[in-house]
């Protein structure tokens, strides 16, 4: 059977404040594969995960999501994007339920929020350890804990592809170890997996492909090594 690529970037260029920072990155995550991007500050990796979600214009090259530019990519809720030191509340006074069920509008729109919504609610939040805290206001979570809600948001919506950018950043080494087994199984079910990270740490098990970057290029693989 014929599958569509979740996640390709094909010589992509990308400037910021008129600095080149992507250079021609070629980057491709198929489905059921965890692909880790690395690379020093400033290498390129939260620009290349903007770029991917259309956040950033790309000056050169071709981004593509199920085969879609994301200019024209409709199906959102087949995405799940963690971005970079995202804390949870927005200024808006909000359930830790209800932050995560924002995972969910994609998927009911306007139409009521059915049992099987709620269940998959339920379901990330116990995948970060936070079902327990469900009806706390999330302002009166810890940095970390905030982080894991913005990650059960994601994992809420069942995505086919997951963007995570160092998911791993506030998140005690427990829970390192939680979501490492979570992304094991929504890989085995066949979600495309990017995670930006700085140490592979508990993730090591589960990473298919390394991509190193160094100023917005891929280190070939037998420097990285
Ligand atoms: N909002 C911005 N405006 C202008 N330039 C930016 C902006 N964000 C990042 N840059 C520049 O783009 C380059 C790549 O930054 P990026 O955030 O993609 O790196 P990174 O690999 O994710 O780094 P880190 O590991 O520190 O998170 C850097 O030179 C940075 O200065």
């Amino acid at each position: 059977m014929c599958q569509v690529t979740p996640l390709a970037l094909h010589g992509v260029h990308v400037h910021r404040d008129g600095r080149p920072v992507l250079r021609g990155l070629d980057l491709t995550v198929r489905r059921g594969e965890v692909v880790a991007l690395l690379g020093g500050n400033g290498s390129g990796k939260s620009t290349a995960v903007q770029a991917a979600v259309g956040a950033l214009p790309v000056a050169a090259g071709r981004v593509e999501l199920f085969g879609t530019p994301p200019a024209r990519f409709r199906a959102w809720r087949r995405v799940g994007h963690v971005p970079q030191r995202s804390t949870a509340t927005g200024g808006v006074p909000a359930t830790v339920r209800e932050v995560a069920a924002a995972g969910r509008l994609a998927h009911h729109g306007l139409r009521p929020f059915r049992r099987d919504d709620a269940d998959a609610v339920d379901a990330a939040l116990d995948a970060v350890g936070l079902l327990d805290r469900a009806e706390d206001p999330i302002d009166a979570l810890s940095g970390g804990q905030q982080q894991r809600v913005t990650i059960a948001r994601a994992l809420a919506g069942r995505p086919d592809l997951l963007l995570m950018d160092e998911p791993l950043a506030a998140v005690d080494l427990a829970q390192q170890h939680a979501l490492a087994r979570t992304l094991a199984a929504e890989a085995a079910r066949g979600t495309a997996v990017l995670l930006v990270l700085h140490a592979i740490g508990p993730m090591e098990g589960l990473i298919d492909r390394r991509v190193v970057l160094d100023t917005g290029l891929p280190v070939p693989a037998e420097v990285a090594a």
